[in-house]
């Protein structure tokens, strides 16, 4: 599914929050939101999803204007928003509509996935931040919706869990190629997993600029064009420079 995003504008009590973003993820993109905070990049995501409704503007999903929620979008939020008093499998089968052995059996090949088999019966507190959140991966992707949209999904998690996680999301897109959008305030991470960044700054957040990273996936960290790159919208995002450079410029 492709998603369209046309002059997308948001005012919370009367102060514009952003101010008329557009750009496309085509089908099977996977596409950052890349900015400084408060740029409106979970709010342009909340439009996409359809939990926010209240924007001026249009988000077309696969050429169809739409606005609310749907079932071909699955949702990651930072934090893992799983249910306390049922376990693993169980978040994961919620919301599924088959048979309950229909739905155990999905549940546990994707859990297989995200390397969780093992621990099906443990409960959200037992969970480290990594597994819980490898659990609200696995929920939002039992259902192989088209398009996945993340909202800073690894910015709670530690470096290495980060770094685990980045590699396990990219082994499931290659699986079936679904497009996504990921807010991110992480540049590596950016050009580690995107097909194209797209880049907000300012408050409003306007559209700053919409870079398409071609280098082949997996990439490397070390790839001399990535770090190029990084240095390129460090400085566009003037944050290359400290305050007394910046004064200075
Ligand atoms: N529900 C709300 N009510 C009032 N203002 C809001 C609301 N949601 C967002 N805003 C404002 O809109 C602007 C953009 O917020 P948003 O959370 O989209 O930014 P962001 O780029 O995702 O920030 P961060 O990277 O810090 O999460 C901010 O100025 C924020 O205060």
């Amino acid at each position: 599914m492709s998603i369209q995003v046309d002059k997308v504008s948001r005012t919370f009590q009367g102060t514009l929050a952003v101010d008329e973003i557009s750009f496309e993820a085509k089908q099977g993109e996977i596409v950052g939101l890349l900015g400084t905070s408060g740029c409106g990049k979970s709010t342009i995501l909340r439009a996409i999803s359809g939990l926010d409704t209240e924007y001026d503007g249009t988000v077309c999903i696969h050429g169809k204007e739409t606005r609310g929620t749907s079932r071909e979008l699955g949702v990651i939020f930072q934090e893992p928003r799983l249910m306390p008093w049922l376990t693993v499998i169980d978040n994961v089968c919620f919301g599924l509509t088959g048979t309950k052995e229909e739905n155990r059996e999905k549940a546990r090949e994707i859990l297989r996935v995200v390397g969780l088999e093992d621990f099906e019966q443990h409960y959200p507190k037992q969970l480290s931040g990594g597994m819980a959140q490898r659990t609200a991966i696995a929920r939002a992707l039992v259902t192989a919706p088209s398009t996945l949209l993340l909202d800073e999904p690894f910015s709670a998690l530690d470096a290495f869990t980060k770094l685990q996680l980045q590699d396990m999301v990219l082994e499931l897109w290659e699986s079936y190629k679904p497009t996504m959008v990921i807010v991110t305030h992480d540049i590596d991470e950016a050009l580690y997993l995107c097909d194209r960044i797209v880049i907000l700054k300012g408050q409003p957040g306007e559209l700053h600029d919409n870079l398409e990273i071609t280098q082949p996936k997996p990439r490397k960290k070390s790839d001399t064009k990535l770090a190029e790159l990084k240095e390129y919208i460090l400085e566009s995002l003037d944050i290359s420079r400290t305050p007394k450079q910046r004064k200075e410029a």
